[in-house]
C-alpha cells in the first residue's frame, strides 16, 4: 500500500517509517512535517534517522503529496491530525491515526468522517496492551463488587495530553464489562523520559491484583501503526479499530 507517513522526525514516525520501510506490504511514498523545518525536501530515510534512504521526500504540504498516497498514517497532535482528517476526506484515502488528547468534539469528527473513508483510530497499537484490555474485562466481570480500581499511567516529560489515551480507554473498557459506571481512578505521571507504562491495580482486602504493560521504547506501536495501515487495504469506508486487526 502507498503509505504517506505525518510526522516523520516525530517520536512515533520514526518507528513508522522504520516497519513502514521494512513490511513488504508497505511503500512509503511522502513524508508530511510541519512548515519551516530545515529537513523540509530531505528523503523521509535520512530524517526518520532510518539509516537508509526510503526514495520519497518529506513535504510541508498533505494536499501536494496525498494523489499519490493510498493510506495515510498519522501520530500528531491533535490540531495537525484534524487537517489530515480534512484532506483524508476529501481525497477518499484510507486513514489510521493513533493521535491522542481528543476533545469530544473532534472525536465526534473522526467518527463522521469514518461515514466516508475506511479510517482505523487506535489509542494504543501495542499487542500487549491490547491483550491486557482483555484480560481487564475477565477481571473486572468477576471483582466488580469487591475492589477498588485504580490506573497509574506514567509517560515521557513531553507528552502533551493526561491521561493518555490508553488509560481512558482502559477506564471504558472496565465500565463495559462492569455493565454499570464503576469508580475508576487514573493517575498521571510525567517524568523524565518514561516510556508509555500502564498499570491497573485492583485493591481488594487483603489482596490485589495489578496487570500492568510497560514499553520500553515505541517499537511495539510502530509495528501495530503499520499492521494498521496494511489492515486497511481494500477496505470499505467504516470506523475500524485495532480490535479488528488483532484478532483473539
Ligand atoms: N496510538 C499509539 O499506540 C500511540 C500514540 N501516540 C500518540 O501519538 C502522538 C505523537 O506522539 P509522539 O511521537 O511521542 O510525539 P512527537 O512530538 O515526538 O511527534 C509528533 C510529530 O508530529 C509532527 N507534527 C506536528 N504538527 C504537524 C503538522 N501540522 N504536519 C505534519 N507533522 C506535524 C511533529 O513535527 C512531530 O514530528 C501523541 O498524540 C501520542 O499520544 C504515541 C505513541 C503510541
Ligand atoms: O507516549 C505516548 O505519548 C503514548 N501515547 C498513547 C496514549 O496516550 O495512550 C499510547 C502510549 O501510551 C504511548
Amino acid at each position: 500500500m502507498k503509505t504517506i507517513i505525518i510526522g516523520p522526525r516525530g517520536k512515533m514516525g520514526k518507528y513508522i517509517v522504520k516497519w513502514a520501510h521494512h513490511m513488504e506490504e508497505l511503500e512509503i511514498v511522502a513524508g508530511v512535517a510541519p512548515k519551516g523545518r530545515d529537513y523540509i525536501g530531505k528523503d523521509v530515510g535520512e530524517v526518520a534517522l532510518l539509516g537508509e534512504m526510503t526514495g520519497a521526500l518529506v513535504v510541508d504540504d498533505l494536499e501536494d503529496v496525498i494523489e499519490k498516497g493510498e493510506v495515510i498514517i498519522d501520530f500528531s497532535d491533535r490540531d495537525a491530525s484534524m487537517e489530515v482528517l480534512e484532506q483524508a476526506v476529501k481525497y477518499k484515502k484510507a486513514y489510521v491515526c493513533g493521535t491522542t488528547g481528543f476533545s469530544e468534539e473532534e472525536k465526534d469528527r473522526i467518527a463522521e468522517a469514518s461515514k466516508e473513508i475506511p479510517l482505523l483510530y487506535a489509542a494504543n497499537t501495542s499487542k500487549m496492551v491490547n491483550i491486557m484490555n482483555r484480560l481487564l474485562e475477565s477481571v473486572v466481570k468477576v471483582l466488580k463488587d469487591e475492589v477498588d480500581i485504580e490506573i497509574i499511567e506514567m509517560h515521557d516529560r513531553l507528552k502533551k495530553d493526561a491521561p493518555s489515551g490508553t488509560s481512558k480507554e482502559m477506564r471504558e473498557i472496565i465500565q463495559e464489562a462492569a455493565q454499570e459506571e464503576v469508580p475508576v481512578e487514573i493517575h498521571s505521571v510525567r517524568a523524565g523520559n518514561i516510556s508509555s507504562s500502564h498499570r491497573v491495580l485492583f485493591g481488594g482486602i487483603g489482596e490485589r491484583l495489578e496487570i500492568t504493560h510497560h514499553a520500553y521504547d515505541f517499537e511495539c506501536f510502530g509495528k501495530g501503526a503499520c499492521d494498521c495501515g496494511v489492515f486497511l487495504k481494500g477496505k470499505k469506508a467504516g470506523f475500524y479499530t485495532i480490535k479488528d486487526v488483532i484478532a483473539m
